[in-house]
C-alpha cells in the first residue's frame, strides 16, 4: 500500500484508541474462573477476539484451537487447558507461532503435574494438552525469555488448590507485564505478593461481582508518538487513558519527552503536544528490557528524524512475530541509513536524506507496518501487507488517513 502525506488543516486531533490487548486477554483468562467479572471496552484485536472464541466454546467438543499469531492467547491457554480436568485438545497457532518457544511453560507445568506432549517439534507449539487438576504449589522458572510463561501461571494460580509460589530465575525481562498481571488478580479481589524474584498468588474460588472498564492500548498510542515527533505541530487528545496505567509502555510518554514531545494528563486522556523550541539531541539510549514493544517505533522515529539512537534490552525481539533486529536492520537500510544490531542491541547512525518510495516489508508483523508508517510524513513509501495491523490494532489504517497519511 503506497502512503504519501497531504497535511491535515490545523493539525489537532480528537479520537479513541480501543482496549488494550494485554490487559484483555489476561481478563478473559480471569472470566472464565470467576464468571461474575464484567468486561468493557475489550480489545477489537485479532488477538483478543481469538482468544474470546477458544474460551466461548465447550472445552469438552473441542479438538483443536488454533491461536494464530497470538503469543499471549498461545501462553495462557496453555496454561488454562492444563488446568482443566477431562479435556484433551491440540493447541496450534500459525507457522511463526510454531516456531515460538514455549519449553519453559511445558517444563512448569509438568512440574506442577500437567500432560502436555509436542505434537511436532519438541519445545514449540502445537501441543496436546490433557487437563488435569494440579496439586504442587512451587515452581521456580527462567523469567529472561518471555514474561508471558510466568504470566500464564499466574492467571492460573487462584484456582489451584493451594495457590501458587513462583520463583522467577536469571534476568526478568518485560518485568511490567508481570506487575499488570498482578494488579489485575489484585483489581477483581484475589491476593498476589510480589517481591523482586519471587510471585505468590493466594488461592481462591470466587470473587465479588466487579465490573472491569480496559484501558485503551498503550503500545498503540507509541505510533501516535511517532507522527507527532516528525509533524511540525500539532495535538493529539486521545482516550481512554489513565495517569496511573497498569500498562508498563505508558513509559512512552517518558521515551517521546527526549524527543520533543509533551504529555498532559487529563481525566480519562492524554494530551500530546509539541514542546516549543524545543531542540532535538543527536543521539538517544535507552535500555527497553522492560518495553520491548516500542523499539521499532522508536528506532523508526530516529530514522525520521535524523538522530542517532542505541537500543538496548532486545534479547527477546528474534522471538516475537519475526525476528524483529533483523527485519529493522532490512527495511531502515533500504532508506540509506546505517544499522548495526547485535543480538541484543541495535545502534542507528543519523541520516539525512532518506531514499524515497522504498518497499517495506512487514514480516506478518503489525508493528513492522506501523512503526514504519509514520516514516510517510517525511517520504513517500510503500507498506506491504498493511493488513498485517489488525493483530493489535484493526483501525490502525483509518486513523492513520485521518492524519493525512493515505
Ligand atoms: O504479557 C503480555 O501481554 C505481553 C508481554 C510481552 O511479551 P514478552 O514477555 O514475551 O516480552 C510483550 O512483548 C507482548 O506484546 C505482550
Ligand atoms: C510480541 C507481541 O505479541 P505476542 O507476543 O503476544 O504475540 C506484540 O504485540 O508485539
Amino acid at each position: 500500500m503506497k502512503l504519501s502525506y497531504t497535511p491535515v488543516k490545523n493539525n489537532q486531533f480528537q479520537f479513541e484508541i480501543t482496549g488494550s490487548k494485554s490487559i484483555s486477554n489476561r481478563y478473559l483468562i480471569l472470566k472464565t474462573l470467576f464468571p461474575n467479572l464484567e468486561l468493557k471496552g475489550l480489545s477489537n484485536s485479532d488477538d483478543t477476539q481469538v482468544l474470546q472464541k477458544a474460551l466461548s466454546q465447550p472445552l469438552k467438543e473441542v479438538k483443536e484451537i488454533d491461536i494464530h499469531h497470538a503469543g499471549t492467547a498461545m501462553r495462557f491457554l496453555t496454561a488454562y487447558l492444563s488446568t482443566i480436568p477431562d479435556n484433551e485438545i491440540i493447541l496450534t497457532g500459525s507457522q511463526r507461532m510454531q516456531e515460538r518457544p514455549i519449553g519453559i511453560l511445558v517444563e512448569a507445568l509438568r512440574i506442577l503435574g500437567a500432560k502436555i506432549e509436542y505434537v511436532k517439534n519438541e519445545g514449540f507449539p502445537p501441543l496436546k494438552i490433557s487437563g488435569k487438576s494440579l496439586q504442587k504449589d512451587k515452581i521456580s522458572i527462567s523469567a529472561d525469555v518471555s514474561s508471558q510463561y510466568i504470566t500464564a501461571l499466574m492467571l492460573v494460580a487462584p484456582s489451584l488448590k493451594n495457590g501458587l509460589n513462583i520463583q522467577l530465575e536469571s534476568k526478568v525481562t518485560s518485568k511490567p507485564y508481570l506487575k499488570m498481571t498482578a494488579q489485575a488478580l489484585e483489581s477483581v479481589g484475589l491476593k498476589v505478593d510480589f517481591d523482586t524474584n519471587t510471585i505468590k498468588v493466594y488461592p481462591q474460588i470466587e470473587i465479588e461481582p466487579k465490573q472491569i472498564a480496559v484501558e485503551s492500548d498503550w503500545s498503540s498510542v507509541s505510533y501516535f508518538y511517532s507522527c507527532l515527533a516528525l509533524m511540525k505541530t500539532g495535538t493529539f487528545e486521545i482516550s481512554t487513558f489513565y495517569q496511573d496505567s497498569l500498562q508498563g509502555d505508558s513509559k512512552v510518554a517518558e521515551f517521546y519527552k527526549l524527543l520533543g514531545i509533551e504529555t498532559r494528563f487529563d481525566k480519562e486522556s492524554i494530551r500530546l503536544s509539541k514542546v516549543e523550541n524545543f531542540k532535538l539531541p543527536q543521539k538517544i539510549e535507552l535500555d527497553l528490557n522492560d518495553t520491548p514493544d516500542l523499539a521499532q517505533t522508536i528506532a523508526v522515529t530516529c530514522l525520521g528524524l535524523e538522530v542517532e539512537c542505541v537500543l538496548t534490552g532486545l534479547h527477546t525481539l528474534k522471538v516475537k512475530e519475526t525476528d524483529r533486529l533483523v527485519a529493522l536492520k532490512n527495511e531502515i537500510e533500504k532508506f540509506g541509513a546505517e544499522i548495526f544490531i547485535t543480538t541484543e542491541s541495535l545502534h542507528l547512525k543519523p541520516i539525512s536524506n532518506l531514499n524515497s518510495e522504498v518497499k517495506i516489508k512487514t514480516y506478518q508483523d503489525h508493528r513492522m507496518a506501523m512503526a514504519f508508517a509514520p516514516l510517510a510524513l517525511k517520504t513517500d513509501l510503500d507498506i506491504l501487507n498493511p493488513e498485517v495491523v489488525s493483530k493489535s490494532f484493526p483501525d490502525f489504517w483509518e486513523k492513520m488517513k485521518m492524519l493525512g497519511l493515505q
